[in-house]
């Protein structure tokens, strides 16, 4: 029997899709986070600690949900978050995703763990909007991955700050998650490129990355395994990284460089201090050290130190126009998807990842709307309240 068309109303139909039909080795992987999922459930439960204020009568007749990012104006305040493995849950991987971002109209940050390569992401997409997430490896490949997504037009890098080591992924262990034979990382092999002979390099980044110098990390190196484990596919990812690689990173591109993975006002002024361009506020869904804040608690000191100086953003357990409008009434410049997008992508394809956009898209209208605002830059920290303040001790 011919399966029904899904006719998803809210991010959870495609959850609910995803969760039926995937393989649970993929599933898991997808879903699933560090040690016992803590932190992935935080992160959605962390939204509904926080009520809306909402404001009335203040003719809501038109309402522009448009943000700048990067020079670039959105229609949404709402982004495709870096996602490895994409081909894992539909066919047409990061090439659909790219589409289906693109016909949102809004920015989609590829994986360096992307299973089509940066060249095919944009032929088919030439009109995309597209940053890079870097893992930092050792020196050349470093270089030639920026040097790539540079050359393919992408618009920033976003260097991931939460993974010296990646998390311990019980389920991953539990099913001996590999990305299936059939598939490949497309984005770890070195071009034939030009990038050894920049001028603009200075001798010390010629041999040092993080600390480490080829030699270390090649000596370093566990030899690579033959299974496509999460651990054998990043066991060359440094584990030495410290603030000094900003500055390397940035002798080595006039791209804006976000740091993904800050939980601290501490390391957001420290980001400041080493010239990083934008934060992202986020604990890699819950994927890395389980029981840390949740982003929505992090992002308040982050955004107040901060100060509109860069811009802000945040991921972590967004599946509602409301957890939008709330991570914005609390200091970010816009939010980031990760698994949401992925539920989409498995389910419909491009088409898919389009209609979760516009689904997340008409909640969040609605909410400024019923919440009296018409425009992003109305939305104040006026407009929410933990929910203990509503509380009386009483209760
Ligand atoms: C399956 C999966 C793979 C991920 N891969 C990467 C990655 O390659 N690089 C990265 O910086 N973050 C990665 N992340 C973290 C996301 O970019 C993002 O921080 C997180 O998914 C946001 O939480 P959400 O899924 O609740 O929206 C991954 C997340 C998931 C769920
Ligand atoms: C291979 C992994 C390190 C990719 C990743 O960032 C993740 O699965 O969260």
């Amino acid at each position: 029997m011919a399966e029904e068309k899904l006719n998803p109303i809210s991010l959870d139909d495609f959850h609910n899709y995803a969760y039926k039909h995937l393989p649970k080795m993929i599933y898991e992987y997808y879903a699933h986070g560090a040690n016992n999922n803590e932190t992935v459930e935080q992160n959605l439960k962390s939204y509904l600690k926080y009520r809306i204020r909402p404001r009335v009568m203040r003719d809501v007749s038109q309402i522009d949900t448009s943000v700048e990012v990067f020079g670039h104006v959105l229609p949404i305040p709402i982004g495709i978050a870096p996602v490895a493995m994409q081909k894992m849950a539909h066919i047409s991987g990061e090439i659909g995703m790219a589409k289906g971002a693109t016909e949102a109209g809004t920015l989609m940050i590829v994986s360096s763990f992307s299973t089509t390569n940066l060249e095919d992401i944009v032929r088919e997409n030439p009109n995309a909007f597209l940053m890079f997430q870097l893992y930092v490896r050792e020196l050349e490949l470093t270089k030639s991955m920026i040097k790539h997504a540079e050359k393919n037009g992408f618009k920033g890098i976003v260097l991931t700050v939460d993974t010296p080591l990646v998390g311990k992924r019980v389920s991953d262990k539990k099913n001996n998650f590999q990305l299936p034979k059939s598939l490949k990382i497309e984005t770890l092999e070195p071009e034939d490129s030009d990038s050894d002979s920049d001028s603009d390099s200075d001798d010390d980044s010629k041999t040092v990355i993080s600390n480490v110098s080829m030699e270390t990390v090649q000596s370093e190196t566990i030899p690579p395994l033959k299974e496509n484990t999460t651990d054998s596919l990043s066991h060359d990812m440094s584990k030495s990284l410290t603030w000094e690689v900003i500055k390397k990173l940035k002798k080595m591109t006039k791209l804006p460089i976000l740091l993904k993975g800050i939980l601290t006002e501490e390391d957001a002024e420290i980001a400041l201090e080493f010239g990083a361009d934008g934060i992202i506020v986020s604990n890699h869904g819950g994927r890395q050290l389980d029981t840390v804040c949740t982003t929505l608690e992090a992002l308040p000191e982050i955004a107040k130190v901060v100060n509109k100086r860069i811009p802000v953003f945040l991921d972590g357990g967004i599946r509602r126009g409301s957890d939008v409008f709330k991570a914005i009434a609390l200091g970010a410049d816009a939010v980031f998807v990760g698994r949401p997008a992925i539920w989409a992508l498995n389910a419909m394809g491009a088409e898919g990842v389009k209609k979760m956009m516009d689904i997340l898209t008409e909640e969040f209208r609605l909410t400024m709307a019923l919440a009296g605002c018409t425009s992003i830059d109305q939305i104040t920290p006026k407009h929410i309240q933990h929910k203990k303040a509503y509380i009386s001790s009483k209760l």
